[in-house]
């Protein structure tokens, strides 16, 4: 008897997806007694962006962790790509937080990109390998690192660093792709770069994005929706909506406004972190606040 694959349509993109490309169902994820969010519910479409907000230990990056299959939820289900969230999942890419890689780390930029290759999709001998590197080439071509891959990863700047890993992210042609605050520390030009990269893969794969990120107006012209969370409690919506005196008063349970300046959004009165929301580029709220 043939067995059933795990998932019914593992890799049909050419035709039309129409499962959910994210689905939480009732999710909660507590550490210990500690309840980080319950009663999460959220269906993600293919090519969906999706910017995930919330101050400080709000459990964005655990939300993250749980889509990779690292943690497990506490309470109702979570699939993604198709199957249950699982680790090793080819369909899923991930660019973790940016940390600053050693200058002596003996690692190429084109290893690094290969690490994000499915082994056991490629496996070994010379026509696997051809084919992985021809992969590989088409991947660090897709993000115009071609000029520095073969150069040792810790003497590149952030920019280059962080574009390379968007390109591990995508060698894997996957159908999720999850960002954990992937323009931390980039000046303005590269984070432009780099959201135009991720944009540009959901546009022409239908991938679907999850973008952690404290700073939204970067990439305010991309999302689709917004799930902020804060202290246990969340809002899913449009930007329009979620981004709102009125909703971010309720969720932060205190006085908050949202201005609008010159095209972006300034949060006023949070009182932590995501106050950052107002200064992209280096601008102070405060200067803009008594414009
Ligand atoms: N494995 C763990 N065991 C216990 N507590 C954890 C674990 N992982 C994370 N936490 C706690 O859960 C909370 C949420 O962490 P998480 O990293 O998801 O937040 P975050 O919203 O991504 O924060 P930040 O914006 O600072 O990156 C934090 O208080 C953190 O200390």
């Amino acid at each position: 008897m043939q067995r059933e694959p795990e998932n019914p349509n593992p890799d049909t993109r050419k035709g039309p997806v129409t499962e959910p490309a994210v689905e939480l169902n009732g999710a909660r994820l507590a550490y210990g007694p500690r309840t980080l969010w319950s009663g999460l519910d959220l269906q993600v479409r293919p090519g969906e962006f999706i910017a995930v907000l919330g101050p400080n230990g709000s459990g964005k990056t655990s939300l993250l962790k749980v889509l990779l299959g690292q943690v497990p939820l506490s309470g109702g289900s979570v699939r993604i790509a198709g199957t249950p969230a699982r680790t090793g999942n080819s369909h899923v890419g991930y660019i973790p937080q940016q940390k600053t890689m050693d200058e002596g780390l003996p690692l190429r930029g084109r290893d690094l990109v290969g690490l994000g290759v499915d082994g056991h999709r490629w496996g070994t001998g010379l026509r696997n390998r051809r084919a992985r590197r021809a992969i590989v080439d088409a991947a660090i071509t897709q993000v115009g690192a071609q000029a520095y891959a073969d150069a040792p990863v810790g003497s590149m700047s952030g920019g280059e660093q962080q574009r390379l890993r968007v390109a591990q992210a995508l060698v894997g042609d996957p159908r999720v792709l999850l960002c954990d605050e992937p323009l931390l520390s980039l000046d303005l030009a590269n984070q432009h770069r780099v959201s135009d990269l991720i944009n540009q893969r959901r546009l022409e794969h239908d991938t679907a994005v999850l973008f952690v990120t404290h700073e939204i107006n970067p990439i305010l012209p991309l999302v689709d929706r917004v799930l902020y969370l804060v202290d246990g409690r969340f809002r899913i919506g449009t930007a329009a909506e979620v981004m709102t005196s009125e909703v971010l008063s309720e969720l932060y349970q205190t006085d908050v406004e949202v201005l609008h300046v010159r095209g972006r959004l300034v949060v006023v009165g949070t009182g932590d972190a995501i106050d950052a929301l107002g200064s992209a580029g280096g601008e102070g709220i405060h200067h803009e606040d008594h414009e």
